[in-house]
C-alpha cells in the first residue's frame, strides 16, 4: 500500500528522444506546476494575434479519474510579453494517453519567436470530483429566489447581483 501522504506518480512517454533532457520538473520543493517546453526544430515566430498548437513531445497518462492535469499560462510569458494560451486553460482528462499539445497565442502588439525547448506553459495535477446529476423539478425550499428579500442566500442571483461594492 503507498503511503497516504505519496505523491501520485504518473506514467511519462517521450514521444522524441531530445526531451530525455528536458523532462519537466518541480523547480522548488514547493511548485504547483512542472514547466512543458515546446518541442520545435526551430524558432517559431508569431505574428500579433497569431495562434498555433505547439507540441510538446510528452504524453502523460493520468489513469486516476479522481486527478486532472491542467495546462496554464506563465506569468513571465503572459504578462511580459503576451503569450498566452488559445484555449486560455488547457484541461487534460484522466484517460487521455495522446500528447501533450499547447495552444500558443501571441495576444501582444509585436512578433514573438518562441525558441526551441523554451519552458512556454505550466503543468498542473488536480483533483477532481465526478458527479453524478440527479434530475429534480425544484430545489429544496427556500433557496430559489435572489436576495431581493434578503434571505441571506444567493438563489438565482449572479452576474453582479450584489453589486461593486
Ligand atoms: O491544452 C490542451 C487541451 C487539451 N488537450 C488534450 C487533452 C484532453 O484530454 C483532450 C481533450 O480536451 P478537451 O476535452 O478540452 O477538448 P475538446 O475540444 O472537447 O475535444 P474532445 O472532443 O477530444 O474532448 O485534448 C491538450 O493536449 N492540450
Ligand atoms: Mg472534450
Amino acid at each position: 500500500m503507498p503511503h497516504p501522504d505519496a505523491k501520485p506518480r504518473l506514467a511519462v512517454k517521450l514521444l522524441d528522444e531530445r526531451l530525455r533532457d528536458h523532462m519537466p520538473r518541480y523547480a522548488t520543493e514547493g511548485s504547483a506546476g512542472m514547466d512543458l517546453r515546446a518541442l520545435l526544430d526551430a524558432p517559431l515566430t508569431l505574428e500579433p494575434g497569431q495562434c498555433e498548437l505547439v507540441q510538446t513531445g510528452l504524453a502523460i497518462h493520468i489513469a486516476d479519474p479522481g486527478l486532472a492535469g491542467l495546462i496554464l499560462p506563465r506569468s513571465g510569458l503572459g504578462h511580459k510579453h503576451g503569450i498566452v494560451l488559445g484555449n486560455l486553460v488547457g484541461l487534460i482528462d484522466s484517460d487521455y494517453q495522446g500528447e501533450l499539445m499547447i495552444s500558443v497565442w501571441n495576444r501582444s502588439q509585436s512578433d514573438f519567436t518562441l525558441q526551441p525547448f523554451e519552458r512556454l506553459a505550466q503543468y498542473v495535477l488536480v483533483p477532481v470530483v465526478q458527479a453524478e446529476l440527479e434530475l429534480v423539478d425544484d430545489f429544496e425550499p427556500g433557496r430559489h429566489g435572489n436576495d431581493k428579500q434578503g434571505t441571506g442566500q444567493r438563489g438565482t442571483g449572479g452576474f453582479g447581483s450584489s453589486g461593486r461594492h
